[in-house]
């Protein structure tokens, strides 16, 4: 049966424009994008009919409004439709561009030209429904952690075996797989993604080709780090995980299997009052955490094992 989605419009002042994208994000969206009008923001989301009723929709709508009140900004308002399965994605494509992100990318949604006077790395993305456009913070911050780890060694590393070595590297909850393929085209040798999500997989699978990346260096599969763990050879050198703190909290001890005495790793989608929760499991586990980097409300914490 063809699948139904709800399509959200929030128009909202610039301040609250990433507690609406948590929300959204909380609330099971897909396809979040957002763009300027006048002074406001206008964002688009999506999410599957079956995964809200019309209540919450509106309760949805309440909690927008509250977080305005709280922070002092203008009311947001909020409307909706069911649009189909055929209509989402070419409605979605309308709200996203290409984004510069850190020193050296440059995401380009794949069914526009890519720039070719541009020297940043491009990575085309069609992300469909799954997580990954690189418009939010927590995937912003890896993509700059990986550009650091992959650059020129940072005085903070001196002596460390940390950086371009690190060639073998797991992207659990890849979503778009925005993440595996910013790693390859830095210089990463391997990626092993995984996603719970089978559109993820896709998605990942689907980007994977859109870069003209082989299939023997970019290895998707449906699952967690107990796929990775079946998969690998050896240990990776690199972990990147933007999943939520709650479910960073829950995997960590089991990364354990996958990591030898120089892994690095970076976790993200952690919200700032959770980091010191997070940390505290991450140093329990033999992870040291060696710098925390913020935008917005959201961490990531770049940690090496201990
Ligand atoms: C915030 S998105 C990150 C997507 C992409 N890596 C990025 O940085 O933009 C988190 C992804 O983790 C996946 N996920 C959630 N729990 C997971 C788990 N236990 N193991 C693997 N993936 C998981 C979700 O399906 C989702 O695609």
């Amino acid at each position: 049966m063809a699948k139904t989605w709800w399509e959200l419009q929030i128009l909202c002042s610039p301040e609250i424009e990433d507690s609406v994208f948590w929300r959204l994000e909380e609330s099971g969206c897909r396809g979040t994008a957002s763009q300027k009008k006048g002074n406001l923001i206008s964002v688009q989301a999506y999410l599957p009919e079956s995964q809200a009723h019309l209540l919450d929709l509106a309760a949805l709508s309440l909690c927008f409004r509250q977080d305005a009140v709280c922070l002092e900004a203008p009311l947001p308002s909020l409307q909706w439709k069911l649009i189909d399965e055929e209509d989402w994605s070419s409605s979605w494509k309308q709200h996203w561009q290409p984004q510069e992100i850190g020193d050296r990318f440059l995401i380009n949604p794949s069914w526009i030209p890519a720039p070719e006077n541009t020297e940043r790395i491009i990575i085309k993305l069609d992300p469909g429904v799954a997580f990954g456009t690189g418009a939010h913070a927590t995937t912003q911050l890896c993509l700059e952690s990986l550009e650091m780890r992959f650059s020129d060694i940072p005085q903070s590393f001196v002596g460390s075996e940390e950086r371009k070595e690190a060639a073998v590297i797991a992207d659990i909850g890849c979503g778009s797989g925005i993440l595996s393929i910013g790693a390859l085209l830095l210089g990463a040798k391997k990626v092993y993604a995984v996603d719970v999500d089978s559109l993820a997989v896709n998605s990942t699978i689907e980007n994977r080709e859109i870069n003209g990346i082989a299939t023997e260096r970019l290895s998707v599969a449906q699952g967690s780090i107990e796929v990775i763990q079946q998969l690998l050879v050896e240990p990776v050198d690199g972990i990147v995980c933007n999943i939520l703190a709650d479910i960073i909290m829950e995997l960590v001890p089991s990364m354990s299997a996958i990591v030898k005495p120089t892994t690095w790793a970076i976790f993200s989608g952690i919200l700032l009052e959770q980091s010191n929760a997070v940390t505290e499991v991450l140093e329990k586990n033999g992870w040291l955490v060696a710098t925390l980097w913020k935008r917005k409300e959201w961490c990531c914490l770049n940690t090496r094992r201990s």
